[in-house]
């Protein structure tokens, strides 16, 4: 059992989730998974049967607008709340009845910035976390978070005098001490300036590669979209699309004289797939190169032929209004 004094008592509002056993095997190979969740306030409906799953080495956002229900996802995804029905499972095991053994494959930072012991200093704070964890001889481990995220030059400064972006930084350090499989952070990259944003992002993704399943919550689309392989999107408490942006195939858009004559022409372009008509663009998937000279040929004004980003923002903007409209 835990033995500490209750003058350290975190203060209410610490979400760091620790390791307490051994994980277990699984077979759907999925790192979590959320069947059928809902959750109730009272009559309230929270949020209503959601259904996902990451996979090790899956970067998965949460995106939805203030009240869609993230925070609360993310605390049963966590273990922190129970839902009104539905299940979680962590490497194919119940997170609600598998006892602490599940959660030592866990890492998370819930209602971040986490809260730390203020009068202890980063270091401090990490060998707490690391003896709550059962590390043993986590030294080496605590110095290497701390570099990587940038914090060895106040690990010995008392967490009070930390802006919030080392605090934001150290309550990522933490979720990652004990290299969990299964890492979840609500809102990771709030209050962090541009720098600390793009060093979260490298962390994440180099997490993921490493086979960590990644669930994230996020407002911040356009940044989140450069290295996220899906986004969920809530709205009104249910997961209203998921948009996977890795395996968007390659896109491209050209204005052309007649785009309507020019649409109906390629499709008829061996190569050329997909072909749409978007405003005064069309855009279609396959080879520019095929679909330009194609063009060329028939006489076509081609004036320009770019790569068709996909804007996850705008995406997302749509997907919302017309899910409340
Ligand atoms: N303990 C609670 N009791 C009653 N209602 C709650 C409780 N917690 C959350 N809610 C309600 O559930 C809904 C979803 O809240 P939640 O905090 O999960 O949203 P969110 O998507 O995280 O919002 P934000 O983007 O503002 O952080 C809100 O309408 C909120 O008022």
């Amino acid at each position: 059992m835990l033995k500490h004094s209750t003058s350290l008592e975190p203060r209410k509002g610490l979400r760091i989730i620790t390791p307490m056993g051994a994980p277990a095997a699984n077979s759907s190979g999925a790192a979590l998974e959320a069947i059928q969740l809902s959750k109730r306030y009272g009559r309230k409906p929270v949020l209503e049967g959601i259904t996902f799953a990451v996979q090790p080495g899956e970067v998965y956002a949460l995106a939805g607008p203030n009240g869609s229900g993230k925070t609360t996802l993310i605390r049963l995804l966590t273990g922190l709340a129970f839902p009104t029905s539905g299940v979680v499972r962590m490497l194919g095991q119940d997170l609600y009845n598998g006892g602490y053994a599940i959660r030592r494959v866990l890492g998370a930072v819930v209602e971040a910035p986490a809260a730390f012991y203020p009068h202890l200093t980063g270091r401090q704070n990490l060998e707490m976390v690391a003896f709550l964890t059962g590390m043993s001889r986590p030294e080496a481990r605590i110095r290497e978070v701390l570099a990587r995220l940038e914090l060895l030059a106040v690990a010995d400064q008392p967490v009070r005098t930390y802006s919030l972006g080392q605090r934001q930084r150290l309550g990522l350090a933490s979720a990652i001490l004990h290299e969990p499989q299964v890492l979840i952070l609500d809102e990771p990259t709030s209050g962090l300036d541009p720098q600390g944003i793009g060093r979260v992002h490298e962390i994440l993704a180099e997490l993921a590669w490493k086979g960590v399943a990644v669930l994230l919550s996020t407002h911040h689309l356009r940044e989140v979209s450069a290295y996220a392989d899906r986004v969920g999107i809530l709205g009104g408490g249910r997961l209203l699309e998921e948009v996977r942006l890795g395996a968007r195939g390659e896109t491209y858009r050209l204005r052309v004289d007649d785009p309507a004559r020019a649409a109906a022409f390629l499709k008829t372009v061996p190569g050329v797939q997909n072909v749409s008509l978007r405003d005064v663009s069309v855009v279609f998937e396959g080879s520019p190169n095929l679909a330009l000279a194609a063009l060329v040929r028939e006489n076509f004004q081609v004036r320009f032929l770019e790569p068709d980003y996909f804007d996850l923002y705008e995406y997302y903007r749509e997907r919302v209004k017309h899910a409340s409209g």
